[in-house]
């Protein structure tokens, strides 16, 4: 039976590859080696016990309690805490689905690819911080990395059969998120619950927030160029407001082959589940002639700062993606928490990044797991200076 682990199950990535798991047959066609959630334990513990989950870990200590009283009874194994979640990674798996949202997912990772198997890989978060560290792991753990966030699914079925050296450039798509349209001037007084509405995709609210300063988008440019192998002249960002197409490869010859779907993870998470084959999948069907029309447009940088940032941080290199994400995900606790606005988080991570550039190894690719956590703790306390 393919043994297979969730990290981030209780999430929107995570609910969405139980529902594949649990379509699929469940506990009777996989062994669920391992689950793991965070704050929402009662979550975490029914699916435990649906899919007969060999252990359930929280990432917080504080709440082993409750999880053990949840899967009481149960033949599942509770634990918690960021040790536990890297053991729980290093038990063996054919097949592991890495979203947890934000940094905290790189270890898991890491871990997770030491046992070979493949990676489905939803946290982007640590190809932005670690990506020559993710690829070195999964070489050597003989482990398989495949994409799940849609562009980079697009970008991975895009290129089934061509050689990258015949790539001209690839061009990823961005709905522009919830202030698409919005008059730049009104941006300093979005609110949360408004930055947190997507036109089109049902995701986490952080990824949410994101897509709507397009940090979600700068991340991913990072990301295709850490997956790939691109160059950052070769990733091409356009507003697609239909959210259809995901992504396009461009060749030499002229040629572009694109990928359009519905917004609906299932694809990019199922397709990696059956990967190399293609098995039907809950998604549903394109009619193009409903849609009617797709249209695209430049994106303006004034409007979102965070994409030049991105080009910024490719320039630079070494520990820039660690600082980078970290400031954002900082910036993004602070616009949450009401302590600044939307339009400070962008200001805020540039000053961060300007600030610790010139620091000792700020240049030097990531050494270990260690010293990129070193630098993604000191970028968070940056920002919240
Ligand atoms: N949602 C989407 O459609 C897409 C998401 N992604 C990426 O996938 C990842 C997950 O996103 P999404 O599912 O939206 O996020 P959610 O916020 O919906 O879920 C995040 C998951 O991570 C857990 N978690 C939160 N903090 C920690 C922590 N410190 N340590 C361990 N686990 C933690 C949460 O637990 P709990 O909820 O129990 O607290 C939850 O299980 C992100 O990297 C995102 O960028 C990429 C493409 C699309
Ligand atoms: C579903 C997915 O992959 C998200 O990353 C999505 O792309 C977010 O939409 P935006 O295009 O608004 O960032
Ligand atoms: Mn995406």
């Amino acid at each position: 039976m393919r043994r297979i682990s969730i990290f981030g199950a209780t999430g929107s990535v995570g609910g969405s590859g139980i529902d594949l798991i649990r379509r699929a047959g469940g506990a009777d066609a996989y062994e669920v080696v391992a689950l793991t959630g965070g704050r929402n334990i009662r979550r975490l513990a029914q699916v435990a016990r649906e899919l007969r989950a060999g252990i359930a870990v929280t990432a917080h200590p504080d709440l082993l309690g409750d999880l053990r009283e949840a899967l009481r009874g149960s033949d599942t194994e509770a634990a918690a805490g960021p040790a536990a979640l890297a053991e729980a990674a290093s038990r063996p798996a054919d097949w592991v689905l890495s979203a947890i949202v934000g940094a905290a997912g790189l270890r898991p990772g890491l871990q997770a690819l030491a046992q070979g198997g493949v990676l489905a890989l939803a946290n982007k978060e640590s190809l932005v911080c670690a990506g020559p560290l993710i690829h070195a792991a999964a070489a050597r753990g003989g482990a398989r990395i495949l994409p799940v966030d849609s562009e980079h699914s697009a970008i991975f079925q895009a290129l089934a059969g061509e050689d990258l050296d015949s790539v001209k450039d690839v061009t990823i798509t961005a709905s522009g998120g919830a202030f698409r349209d919005w008059p730049v001037e009104r941006l300093a007084a979005a609110t949360v619950a408004e930055a947190s509405t997507h036109p089109n995709w049902a995701m986490g609210q952080r990824i949410t927030i994101d897509s709507a300063s397009m940090f979600n988008k700068a991340m991913e440019v990072i990301e295709a160029k850490e997956f790939f192998g691109l160059r950052p002249d070769q990733i091409r960002v356009l507003v697609h407001p239909e959210s259809i197409v995901h992504a396009m490869v461009s060749h030499v010859d002229g040629g572009s082959i694109a990928h359009l779907g519905a917004p609906d993870m299932r694809h990019a998470i199922g397709y990696a589940l059956n990967w190399p084959d293609r098995a039907p999948l809950p998604v549903p069907a394109l009619d193009l002639a409903r849609v009617g029309s797709l249209t695209f447009r430049e994106p303006d940088e004034r409007r979102w700062p965070a994409l030049r940032l991105a080009r910024e941080v490719m320039a630079a290199g070494g520990m820039a993606g660690a600082v980078f994400n970290a400031a954002k995900e900082q910036a993004l606790d602070d616009f949450i928490a009401g302590r600044i606005r939307f339009t400070q988080m962008a200001p805020r991570v540039e000053a961060v990044l300007a600030a610790m550039a010139g620091r000792a190894g700020f240049g030097a690719p990531p050494a270990d797991l260690d010293s990129v956590l070193d630098w993604d703790r000191a970028a968070r306390q940056e920002a919240a200076a």
